[in-house]
């Protein structure tokens, strides 16, 4: 499709004049705010099975100019949602060096310094993700928010990686490694609500899950993130850096979040 950024003339304002769903309904992200909060019993924690891959698989860690993405096999999945859901990609959002705030959703409008997304499609219903990415039943995403604090031994698995994508479509492989040390310990803590992709195309096909409990990083782990990458090629004569990717919270409309703990 046709280029878009985060800021200036192609920036998150202008998107829906190229892809009209971003200007649409069920958009994300959104300020999960408590006075749209109800608790559902029904809502079972999150089982995510086979994430933990061996060293001997080598995974593709990449530079797509809006964010950096580890590509995870489909043999990955969760359930305890509606159908079963494979793993496809995960991938983050974060500040600038400047402002350590980039997180894509709010909690009670307090802005985390980076969020992580897990990418899953519905495999009950579709071969593969590029079927499901339109469907409105075709994808769940994990969200975890981030925030800076002790450091992180299981995100530097692939920070340390980092220098090797500065700029875009260069891509590394990495050994496998247990994804589930990037999530948080309580896996049945979460807000659940009906979204989108959070870039275009802004197709409203998401389920998403972000976890209540954010995950930490250490300031240099984050300051890595926020300075070390690039959205422009490495042959480009103008160099523009990879930051503050994210987008603003959407309106709610008639949605409510959902929430599956009491206090
Ligand atoms: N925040 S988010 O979870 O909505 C989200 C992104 F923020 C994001 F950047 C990407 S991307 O593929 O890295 C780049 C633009 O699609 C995807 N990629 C998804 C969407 C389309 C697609 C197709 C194949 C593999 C992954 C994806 C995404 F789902
Ligand atoms: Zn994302």
């Amino acid at each position: 499709g046709t280029k878009w950024t985060y800021a200036g003339p192609e920036g998150q304002d202008h998107w829906d004049e190229n892809y009209p769903y971003c200007g649409g309904a069920f958009q994300s992200p959104i300020n999960i705010n408590s006075e749209l909060m109800r608790f559902d019993p029904t809502l079972r924690p999150i089982n995510v099975r086979n994430y933990n891959l061996s060293p001997n698989e080598q995974l593709t860690f990449g530079n797509n100019g809006h964010s950096v993405q580890l590509s995870l096999p489909s043999k990955m999945y969760i359930s305890g949602l509606p159908h079963y859901y494979s793993a496809a990609q995960l991938h983050f959002h974060w500040g600038s060096s400047s402002k350590p705030m980039g997180s894509e959703h709010l909690v009670n409008n307090k802005q985390y310094a980076a969020e992580m997304h897990i990418v899953h499609y519905n495999s009950d219903k579709y071969p593969n993700i590029s079927m499901a990415v339109d469907k409105s039943d075709g994808l769940a995403v994990l969200g975890v928010l981030i925030e800076v604090g002790e450091f992180n031994p299981a995100f530097e698995q692939f920070l340390k990686f980092l220098n090797g994508i500065k700029y875009r479509d260069q891509k590394v492989q990495v050994p496998g490694f247990n994804i589930r040390s990037l999530l948080p310990t309580q896996l049945n803590e979460y807000y659940r609500y009906d979204g989108s992709l959070t870039t275009p195309p802004c197709y409203p096909s998401v389920l998403w899950t972000v976890f209540r409990n954010p995950v930490t990083l250490s300031h240099e782990q984050y300051m890595a993130l926020a300075t070390t990458l690039f959205s422009s090629h490495a042959q480009d004569s103008v160099s523009v850096m990879l930051n503050s990717n994210y987008r603003k919270p959407q309106p709610m409309d008639s949605r409510i979040v959902l929430v599956s703990f009491k206090e």
